[in-house]
């Protein structure tokens, strides 16, 4: 296969000319006191619980099963070794001088119970990770995120909530009964916000998961949890997107409806705790609605996916995991894209579109006619070429057995054209040559200021084949439809999250921030010009630091 223009190769930088020019270490800066120390001691993953202040670190033992901290294996898929820690980070290179703020990741970092080890990524309990930049220096912290169906799990040493795949193991059928009850409640659901971070309008920073009551409030600087973020309309529902579309002013997500299946359409104004429903789009398709990880919006609509990888009430409800989890396959039942108007809640348009498989929208924008009139919406996605093979992958059996094969399958910038002139059908293509970010695609970001509007570049992870996870950092230039890549041997990047230079014009003008865990147990978070895509500087951590999903940038004084 010939190598993509600038596709990766192997080596700190990938495209990089005169990379460690002007590199310079400053590690005079010695760690400055850590909030908890490390102890070397090992003590099991989860301790129970014991008074806040004698709490132990948390440290991973060797467990029978699924895997863990034995040498061989990947930091990426290693349990954090500790509850929380807190000092200034080592720096290579030069970090720049506008760069002010509070970088923030969330995602599962801790796969085990004691002994027990977790089976899919998607199950770790929430680790909150925290880089601060200020001057060119960098302070970097991360914490477990206090949840319910944490302090539960540490408390009693076992799973007590459903979890992506695990469910808590009941001891007699009287308990399964009632653990069935209390599914219908949700009060067996978890509230473990693993997935996402955002900075609402009003600067309150929340994690986020699937499940409605695993939205937690956190204080960026302390990573304390500051309590459960209340929704205080009667809207119910158990479940909804991960990843609502957050503004200055606004808060929109999907609540999937499975027992008619749909979805509610709603909105949150900044500063309040209320949704309101905007309006309901009905699913074409059955039996249940598609899997809404995500969405995105356009200045004036919402699009409203429906794809064939759908919820499952019977999987909610069994105590194993089936092969899809809590979803099911139905290519039957068709693919769609549905699109509301967001001042009046009305369905414009719902066309069939071939069949797709996504977690992450990149983002979406109204195509417009010289008359200024709005003809077709454009939404971009990371899609897995309509197979559901990828949640395999991402078992940690999986993901800790790599042994040079290339089962990593293909993905790419997936491109809706929804027309709105009543035309049945929307059309996806590949948006680029998916070689040229060597066929990986997931975990996206963009400029801010271009969410629901015209753009032209995404910044993703990608991959450096053979592997079986992304491993490159790649920008997409959806213009040119080329791609820049960054690469370093064995290393399992973070999503690039892009931060704008304040005051800026172009559109990448900025830079791309990744937690990387590296083959040697090390952590840092890289920093990336967004233009050049070149490395500006790395931020040690002093030690491993797990794989992790997505996150918020909080400026300086953004709440004075
Ligand atoms: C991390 C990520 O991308 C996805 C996480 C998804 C989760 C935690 C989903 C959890 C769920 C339950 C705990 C029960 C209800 C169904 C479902 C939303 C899959
Ligand atoms: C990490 C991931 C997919 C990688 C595949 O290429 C998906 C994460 C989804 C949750 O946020
Ligand atoms: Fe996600």
């Amino acid at each position: 296969r010939p190598t993509p223009s600038g596709a990766a190769v192997p080596g700190r930088l990938a495209t990089s000319q005169g990379a460690n020019k002007g590199k310079r270490a400053v590690a005079a800066q010695p760690l400055a006191a850590s909030v908890v120390t490390e102890t070397p001691t090992p003590t099991p993953a989860i301790a129970p619980a014991a008074p806040p202040a004698a709490r132990p670190p948390v440290v991973d033992a060797p467990r029978r099963r699924g895997g863990g901290r034995g040498a061989g294996e990947h930091a990426a898929w290693k349990s954090v070794r500790q509850e929380r820690w807190e000092g200034a980070l080592e720096l290579e290179g030069e970090l720049p001088l506008w760069l002010d703020g509070t970088y923030l990741r969330n995602g599962p970092g801790l796969w085990n119970l004691g002994d027990y080890g977790f089976r899919h990524l998607f199950d770790g309990y929430a680790t909150l990770v925290r880089v601060s930049f200020r001057n060119g220096r960098a302070v970097g912290a991360h914490r477990q995120i206090e949840s319910e169906a944490y302090k539960a799990a540490r408390e009693h040493g076992k799973v007590c909530y459903r979890e992506f795949s695990e469910v808590p193991k009941s001891d007699s059928f009287l308990s399964y009964v009632g653990q069935l009850a209390s599914l219908f409640s949700g009060s067996s659901l978890t509230d473990n916000s693993n997935t996402g971070v955002v900075r609402l309008g009003d600067g309150r920073v929340l994690c986020l998961t699937e499940t409605i009551k695993g939205s937690i409030v956190v204080d960026p600087d302390t990573l304390d949890t500051l309590g459960k973020f209340e929704y205080t309309d009667n809207l119910g529902g158990l479940i909804h997107s991960a990843h609502p579309i957050v503004t200055d002013t606004e808060f929109w997500t999907l609540i999937p409806d499975l027992i008619r299946p749909g979805y509610s359409v709603v909105r949150m104004d900044a500063g309040t705790n209320e949704r309101r429903f905007v309006g309901r789009v009905d699913c074409r398709g059955g039996p249940a609605p598609g899997w809404v990880h995500s969405f995105p919006i356009t200045e004036h609509y919402v699009v409203v996916p429906e794809m064939p990888l759908r919820y499952c009430a019977r999987n909610l409800l069994r105590a194993e995991p089936t092969p899809l989890y809590k979803f099911e396959w139905h290519l039957e039942s068709g693919s769609y894209m549905h699109v509301m108007c967001k001042a009046s809640g009305k369905v414009v348009a719902s066309v069939e579109v071939p069949p797709y498989v996504t977690f992450h929208f990149i983002n979406a924008y109204e195509e417009v006619d010289e008359d200024g009139r709005v003809t077709a919406i454009v939404a971009d996605c990371c899609e897995h070429n309509a197979n559901t093979d990828i949640l395999d992958k991402l078992r940690l059996q999986n993901l800790r057995s790599f042994t040079g094969q290339d089962v990593l399958p293909d993905a790419r910038v997936g491109r809706f054209r929804i027309p709105l002139d009543g035309t049945p059908f929307g059309e996806l293509e590949p948006a680029l040559d998916p070689e040229e970010h060597g066929r990986g695609m997931d975990m996206c970001s963009i400029n801010p200021a271009h969410v629901g509007k015209e753009y032209r570049y995404a910044y993703a992870c990608g991959a450096h084949r053979p592997c079986n996870f992304p491993n490159t950092l790649t920008k997409i230039d959806l213009v040119e439809k080329t791609a820049k890549n960054w690469y370093e041997e064995g290393a399992v990047p973070s999503e690039p999250y892009f931060v704008p230079r304040p005051g800026a014009v172009e559109e990448d003008d900025g830079v791309a921030i990744s937690m990387v865990s590296a083959r040697d147990g090390s952590a840092y978070a890289l920093v990336l010009d967004a233009k050049t895509f070149q490395e500006l500087a790395r931020a040690k951590f002093p030690y491993a630091m797990p794989y992790g999903l997505h996150c918020c940038w909080v400026p300086r004084n953004s709440n004075a």
